[in-house]
Parts: structure tokens; sequence; C-alpha cells
């Protein structure tokens, strides 16, 4: 098998952006952990990976500094909910606290983390980073945290079981689940994911929910958010919710490659093999470039228009991460106070806002050398011509996650985004 196209002649990596092409010159360190045989690393990684059990220490100097004092924009902060079930100054206790109902305009906060992102951009890694580090943050310690996955609740509804759990194969497009024909099936998914949170966030069984799907589409996030507008409407509901956006975006193939070299070992191709599974998966981000709008300051503009419109006074917040925090998108973020804002809201504010300001810090650059490693041990496999397990996994992620295939990409997004600008 020759070289994949994505390795250049002196050995360093290809990429067509530029922003991070100097993180991918080989370096010195060769070691992979990364497990060939597919059926044990089925079994021993979840759909978030290996990075949720991994404790990177988080420095120091990052916590404890999430304090109202320390929010400079915010002086005059009106703290309501004295006792509020957030507790983000009593010890974390996981059993159901009482509810006690208390008026619309001073229900106790509660968040919904609404992520959005392209697949395999690292939309369920960051979640669980996230939750460590509010976990981590002494000022938020005892919030709990859950994780509203619409892939697993997909996979718990539609797999057939053979045995273990097992995608069907997508023989035609009126298969694909992916495909934009079928999104009413996917819809569905979505709204039961959307549907729990909601729920169990009002039985008190957790103080933050992160709605994990791609939430690619306009249409679905106006979804979203009128689900948390009607919630925070009805005057039986037991908290005020406030929803916070945080958009993982990640256009760097090299990352890409790597992403979906770890998304086929998931449990959607656990059973099937390597190359079928990086073929899928590829198709699905046509599918999901060809559809995609990304979370714009227009939107967050008419989001908090209905918000006022409505007169609900809740807030609104918008985080970016962009190729794990490398690209700076502090002009991204957006915030929108509600006139009411409660400490939890301060601090949750503050806590976001240091999350992606020291992301690459604290994350990203385990994540760039774990990247850097997994190219350096396959481009020394294919030169020895020794590939373990008999796989030669670059040049299956070269010939199939091409620069044509980017092009692509890049050329449904433009497409997709014209569309919806002459819609408009
Ligand atoms: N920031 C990151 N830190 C560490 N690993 C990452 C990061 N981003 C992506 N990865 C790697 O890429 C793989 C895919 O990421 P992840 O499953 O989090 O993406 P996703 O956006 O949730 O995908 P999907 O929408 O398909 O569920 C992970 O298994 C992980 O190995
Ligand atoms: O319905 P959405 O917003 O596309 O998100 C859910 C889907 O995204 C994915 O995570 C994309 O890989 C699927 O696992 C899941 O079915």
């Amino acid at each position: 098998m020759g070289s994949p196209n994505f390795i250049s002649q002196n050995g360093s990596l290809r990429s067509n952006q530029t922003s991070a092409n100097s993180l991918f010159s080989l370096g010195q360190k060769n070691y992979s952990n990364l497990l060939l045989n597919k059926s044990n690393y089925y079994y021993q990684n979840d759909e978030i990976g290996d990075e949720q059990d991994e404790l990177i220490p988080l420095p120091e100097t990052l916590l404890g500094d999430l304090s109202i004092d320390s929010f400079s924009g915010f002086s005059e902060v009106q703290r309501i909910n004295s006792g509020s079930p957030l507790s983000f100054d009593t010890p974390r206790d996981k059993r159901r606290r009482s509810i006690v109902r208390e008026p619309t305009g001073s229900r106790r906060s509660k968040f919904i983390f609404i992520l959005v992102g392209l697949p395999a951009v690292g939309k369920s890694t960051i979640s669980a980073q996230l939750i460590r580090f509010i976990q981590s943050n002494p000022a938020t310690h005892s919030l709990r945290c859950l994780v509203y996955n619409a892939g697993k609740v997909r996979r718990k509804m539609s797999f057939k079981n053979l045995g273990k759990l097992s995608m069907e194969l997508a023989n035609n497009s009126s298969d694909d689940l992916f495909n934009p024909k079928n999104s009413e099936k996917k819809e569905k998914y979505a709204r039961i994911t959307l549907d729990k949170l909601l729920k169990e966030l009002d039985m008190d069984i957790c103080d933050v929910g992160i709605f994990d799907a791609t939430n690619s589409r306009v249409q679905r996030r106006q979804f979203v958010f009128e689900e948390i507008c009607a919630y925070n409407e009805n005057p039986e509901s037991n908290f005020r919710v406030t929803p916070m956006v945080l958009q993982i975006t990640c256009d760097d193939p090299n990352f890409i490659r790597y992403n979906v070299h770890q998304k086929s070992f998931n449990e959607d191709y656990f059973d099937k093999p390597y190359e079928y599974a990086v073929r899928d998966f590829a198709r699905r981000l046509k599918n999901y470039y060809s559809q995609f709008t990304p979370f714009s300051c227009e939107e967050f503009d008419s989001l908090v228009k209905l918000i006022n419109d409505r007169g609900l006074g809740h807030g609104l917040f918008v985080y970016n991460i962009v190729n794990t925090g490398l690209v700076p998108s502090k002009h991204l973020n957006n915030n929108h106070f509600p006139s009411n804002f409660s400490r939890e809201i301060v601090q949750m504010v503050n806590l976001m806002e240091s999350f992606v300001e020291h992301y690459t810090r604290m994350f990203g650059y385990t994540y760039i050398e774990r990247v850097k490693e997994f190219f350096n041990d396959e481009m020394k496999n294919v030169e020895a011509k020794s590939t373990p397990g008999g796989l030669n996994y670059l040049s299956t992620l070269g010939s199939i996650l091409d620069e044509e295939y980017f092009g692509e990409l890049q050329e449904l997004l433009r497409r997709n985004l014209e569309n919806i600008n002459a819609d408009l």
C-alpha cells in the first residue's frame, strides 16, 4: 500500500488548513496507547472514549477564583436564592433534595448546556471535561451534572439486538438515519432526550443538564429554546433554567481524521470492519455538513428578542471552543444577563469563561500530544511495513478522508449557508 496522501515527502503531515499545521510536524515521542483489537476496544471504552477516566490535574491557579467578587463586570450583583438547591457552597449531596416551589421570578436556578457541533468534533469528550472542571471548582463542586446524549438514546431505541446491540447497515439512502431525507427519525430521538433532561432537572435529579447532540440546524435549536422557554413560563415548573450554548468547532483535517479513527471503534461500529466504519462515518459527516448552520450572533440576538418579547427574563450565554481552543474565540462568546441574575448565574458564567479561555492548557495539549503520537506511531508502522493486526490505519484514513474529501465538505457547507442566506 502506498503512503497515505496526507503525509508529505519530508514526513510532516499535510493539511489544507494552515492554523494548526505546525502541531503536526512529527515529534520525537513515540508510544501508542491505541488498542488494535476492535472488540477489546469496544468493551473497554464507551462513547466518550478514555478521556473521562484520565485525571489530568487542573492547574491550581485556575481554581478557586470564581467568586462573585472576581467577576469584575458586575459589582451590583443581586443575590437571590440564598438557599438554592444548587448548593454552590455545601458538600455534594446526590440525594434528591426537597422542592419548595417559589414564585416564578425567584425560582431557583438550574442550567442547560446546549451543545452545538458537527459529529466527532469532541462534544462528548468536552462535556466530560466540563463536568470535571465544574466539580473541581470549590464554588461549584456540589453541582450534580448529567449528560443527555441523543446518540445513546438513538442506539438504545433503534439498534437491532443481535446478541449485542448492533447498528443496522444502511443499504440505501432511505435506511440511512443521517440522510437529511430521514431527519424526522433523528428529531424524535432528540426530543425524547431533551424531554428526559427537562423532566430530571425539574425532579431535582441534577442541577446542570448537558444536551449532547449536534443541534446542527437552526430549526432544532429553535425547538430546544422553545422547550426551555415553555418550561420557564410554566407556573408548575420547580426551577428557572438558564440556557448556555457551548459550540465546539473542529476544522483541522488531521484532528478530524484522528477523531473519525476513534469513532470507528465506538458502539455504532464495534462489529464492523475498520474501513467500513471510516467510510460510513465519512458519509455521515457529509450529510451533516450539507445541513449544518453554526450558531451565529444573529441567532443569539433573535433568541434574546424571543426571551424579552415573552417577558421571560432569563439569560442566555454562548461559548465557543475552536480547534481544541487553539483558535481564540473570545469575540464569539456572548452574554445576555437577565434583569435579576442570581449568584449562581454569575458563578457559572465566570466558570465558563475560565473553562473556554484555559481549555487548551487544561485539556487541549494532552489531546494534541495524543494526535501527534497516533500519527507518529502509524507512520512508523507504515515505514516498517509492520501494521499490528494487519491494519494500516493511515492509508485507510488517508484514502477516504483525503484532500478532495475535505474540499467536498467545505463545498457542502458553503452551499448550505448560501441557500439559507438566500431564503432569508
Ligand atoms: N478536545 C478533545 N480532547 C480529547 N479528545 C478529543 C477531543 N476532541 C475529540 N477527541 C477525540 O475524538 C473522538 C470523538 O470525540 P467525541 O466523541 O467527543 O465527539 P462528538 O462531537 O461527541 O461526536 P458525535 O457527535 O459523533 O457523538 C473522541 O473519542 C476523542 O478521542
Ligand atoms: O440529532 P443530532 O442533533 O444530529 O445529534 C445526535 C446525533 O449526533 C451523533 O452524535 C452524530 O455522530 C449521533 O450519534 C447522534 O445520533
